[in-house]
């Protein structure tokens, strides 16, 4: 099957010639959960923004289905950026109202479903809720669409331990089989075990893409512990 992203040759350099991806290339294929990984600063989130047209690349590009970012891929994507964007004047129920009304492929019964599973109150305003629970709600929303590609960018960093387990079983089982989901995560070893492949960036560069089932029979460790190998400072 043809690959869901192509990054070609992809390259973003910022103010001041702080080069953030340096001609990087990348095949997405579907249907796969993709951990995007690399030590701070390596170029997960600039790479993120750029497949959501977001950025504009310096050169070389990013193709999802042959096309380039914009109103067409936007509805193929479900973006769950690193920072809540909602008002938090917002009460859940008015959220999931505006999804609705965005966005034709969200499911609003999957996302109240999920809520409920989580004792989160539909009339609560985001303002009183706990930062976690915040991030909570916000990967509901994301991950009720009937997207083709998720891509989540810190998906669990504010969510205590005991709620990653299910925010996990949650991103795995809201999204079908030809979908892709690419997370970008410094919590490897709570996320390795839903992974299907990993990408190491490192230096605004593809240095690894390998499933990990290849790293654990290979390298005969877990992808945490061969990450810290790689990247030991
Ligand atoms: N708006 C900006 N202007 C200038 N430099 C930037 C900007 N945004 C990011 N950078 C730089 O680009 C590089 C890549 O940053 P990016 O945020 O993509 O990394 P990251 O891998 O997502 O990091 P982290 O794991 O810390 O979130 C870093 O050196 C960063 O300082």
């Amino acid at each position: 099957m043809n690959a869901l992203v192509e990054v070609i040759n992809l390259t973003k350099i910022y103010e001041k010639k702080k080069i953030a991806l340096d001609h990087m290339n990348l095949t997405i294929p579907r249907g796969k959960i993709i951990g995007l990984l690399g030590p701070n600063g390596s170029g997960k989130t600039t790479l993120i923004k750029l497949m959501n047209g977001l950025l504009e690349a310096t050169e070389g590009e990013v193709l999802m289905n042959g096309h380039r970012p914009g109103p067409q891929t936007k509805n193929w994507i479900s973006y769950l950026p690193e920072r809540t964007y909602f008002h938090n004047n917002m009460r859940v129920d008015e959220l999931i109202r505006f999804f609705c009304d965005f966005y034709q492929d969200f499911r609003p019964e999957r996302a109240r479903q999920m809520l409920s599973n989580l004792n989160i109150s539909e009339n609560a305003k985001l303002k009183t809720l706990s930062k976690g629970t915040k991030e909570k709600v916000q990967l509901i929303m994301v991950m009720s669409r009937e997207a083709q590609l998720y891509v989540l960018d810190e998906p669990i960093a504010g969510v205590d331990p005991a709620a990653r387990d299910y925010i996990l079983r949650t991103i795995i089982t809201n999204y079908n089989e030809n979908a892709t989901v690419l997370l970008s995560t410094h919590l490897i070893s709570d996320i390795e075990k839903v992974l299907d492949e990993v990408i190491f960036i490192r230096n605004g560069r593809v240095i690894l893409q390998d499933t990990v089932e290849n790293i654990r029979e290979c390298r005969g460790k877990s992808v945490d512990a061969y990450f810290r190998e790689v990247f030991a400072c």
